[in-house]
């Protein structure tokens, strides 16, 4: 789905990803795990185009996007949800939902992506009057998640998901993670440093450390084992 090249990418002149190169496979979870600092969110915005590219290149189903602007990424099949999530605290659920929409005017069908978006977050119909700032921390994450969902994305990267999000909730993100890929069909990128998330939901994990990839992982070697805590001496 997409392809990141010998990328670095940083701030200004500091650069914080080297040489890095990464492939998002089309229907899974991929995640990447790294400690505080590590560059995560800073991958993120590089794939969205908020970050400067240094060198490397960056491609969707073979098309090239480094040069392309965020809202031309976006309309590639990128949504974003970034971390703290980000939501408009004074509009209503619904309001923040439309905010999506402006993403991306050619969806073909938006009655009936509506639809599947409230059938799989049934909160964003039945609160969509509610001031997105009165929401807790995981409604708060699935207005996020919902408002990147209305611009009918390809691919899914999701900041830390979990961050500032009461344990008891964390399950039900890793279950609506699970539904956008085996339901929706989405593929997605999810940076976390919740281990226990991330086994729930990935397929493949790559762990970031000082801006380079050190590992990558299989399900098969990081659901049953404490491979990921030792990366990251936990
Ligand atoms: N706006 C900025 N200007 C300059 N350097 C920055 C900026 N934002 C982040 N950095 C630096 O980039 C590096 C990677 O930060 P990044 O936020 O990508 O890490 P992260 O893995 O997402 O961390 P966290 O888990 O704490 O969110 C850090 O050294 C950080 O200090």
């Amino acid at each position: 789905m997409l392809q990141m090249n010998d990328i670095t990418s940083g701030y200004g002149r500091t650069k914080v990803l080297h040489n890095l190169s990464l492939s998002i496979p089309t229907g899974k979870v991929t995640a990447i795990v790294g400690r505080n600092g590590s560059g995560k969110t800073t991958l993120i915005r590089t794939i969205m185009g908020y970050n400067k590219l240094h060198s490397g290149t960056i491609s969707i189903e073979g098309k090239s996007i480094e040069r392309q602007v965020t809202a031309a990424r976006a309309r590639a099949g990128l949504g974003y949800v970034p971390q703290g999530r980000h939501i408009f605290p004074d509009l209503t659920v619904a309001e923040n939902l439309e905010m999506g929409m402006n993403v991306s005017s050619d969806v073909p069908n938006r009655k009936l992506l509506m639809k599947e978006i409230h059938a799989m977050f049934p909160i964003l119909d039945e609160r969509r009057r509610q001031k997105g700032g009165t929401m807790s921390g995981g409604q708060q994450q699935m207005v996020a998640i919902g408002r990147a969902l209305v611009g009918n994305p390809k691919l899914l990267l999701l900041d830390e998901p979990s961050e500032g999000i009461q344990p008891s909730i964390v399950g039900e993100i890793e279950q609506h993670i699970v539904r956008l890929r085996d339901r929706m069909g989405l593929t997605i990128l999810v940076a976390e440093q919740d281990v226990t998330l991330i086994k729930t939901v990935a397929d493949i994990c790559h762990v970031l450390d000082m801006g380079r990839i050190i590992a990558t992982l299989k399900r098969e070697e990081f659901a049953g084992t404490d491979a990921l805590e030792q990366h990251l001496a936990l």
